[in-house]
């Protein structure tokens, strides 16, 4: 296992040591590469999940759950959620996040808004100051097919990011769609524009045809990211920051 993977692993693992008491019996679960140790480090609570039922945020989550052999539900069937993980691009220093790297931000962000507690994991390359240092492609921004050509627009236009693009598949021809059969841009504003993440999310969600900012402000409870040297970060809301040496086997 690399390092990153590593890092992953101890930050998902920390996180549902701490916040999955044995009283919530609803989980959101998100999308993305770190989730996968999520739903490793709950399955192992073996017995005590029978009672439990899973919302995952989209394919990849819903996969994860079924082949875990764990309860799938749907947020429709459960509006309030007891805890929601999962993974983010980037977080800074007051719990903000960039999400939307996977293109799943809509499904994470109302399970994040359904949920009491909302925690984040990710590795430390996503541990910022503020949002945008490391992860540079922008402010993931679901849209409606129709609209795209004229959000792009107002984006570029008004908005302040001159260079959004519409983000193109890999192995398919023409652009990403979402789990919602939506699709999305990428939209990449100055370190200034970025300090201030609430004000750029609600002006880019007042454009018409946006269904989703990859925006997530004043949402999360705690946010964990995994070390190299093996410890963990937690950055808790109100500005706690503390570094703890996980009790958890260390994966080689
Ligand atoms: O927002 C997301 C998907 O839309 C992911 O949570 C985010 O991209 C982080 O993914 P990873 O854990 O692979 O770094």
């Amino acid at each position: 296992m690399s390092g990153i993977e590593r890092s992953k692993r101890l930050a998902a693992f920390a996180a549902v040591d701490e916040n999955l008491l044995a009283k919530h019996r609803v989980i959101g679960i998100g999308s993305g590469s770190t989730v996968p140790y999520v739903v490793e480090r709950i399955f192992s609570r073996g017995e005590e999940n029978k009672d439990r039922v899973f919302i995952p945020s989209g394919f990849q989550s819903k996969e994860l759950v079924v082949s875990a052999g764990m309860n799938l539900g749907d947020v429709d069937q459960y509006p309030i959620i007891d805890v929601t993980f999962d993974g983010a691009d980037e977080v800074d220093a007051n719990l903000n996040c960039i999400k939307g790297g996977g293109a799943c931000h809509l499904r994470e962000k109302v399970l994040a808004e359904a949920a009491k507690i909302f925690i984040l994991v990710a590795d430390y390359r996503k541990n910022v100051e503020f949002l945008g240092t490391n992860f540079s492609q922008g402010v993931p921004i679901e849209v409606v097919p129709f609209a795209y050509a004229k959000v792009l627009q107002n984006l570029r236009g008004v908005v302040g990011s001159p260079t959004a693009s519409l983000r193109m598949a890999v192995k398919k021809a023409g652009p990403v769609v979402s789990d919602n059969a939506n699709f999305i841009i990428d939209a990449p504003f100055d370190r200034e524009v970025m300090k201030d993440p609430y004000t750029i999310m609600a002006k880019i969600k007042m454009i018409t045809g946006v269904v989703e900012v990859g925006l997530f402000c004043h949402m999360a409870k705690a946010a964990y990211f995994g070390n190299e040297d093996g410890t963990v970060t937690i950055k808790r809301r109100g500005g706690g920051v503390e570094t703890l040496q996980p009790e958890v086997a260390t994966p080689q």
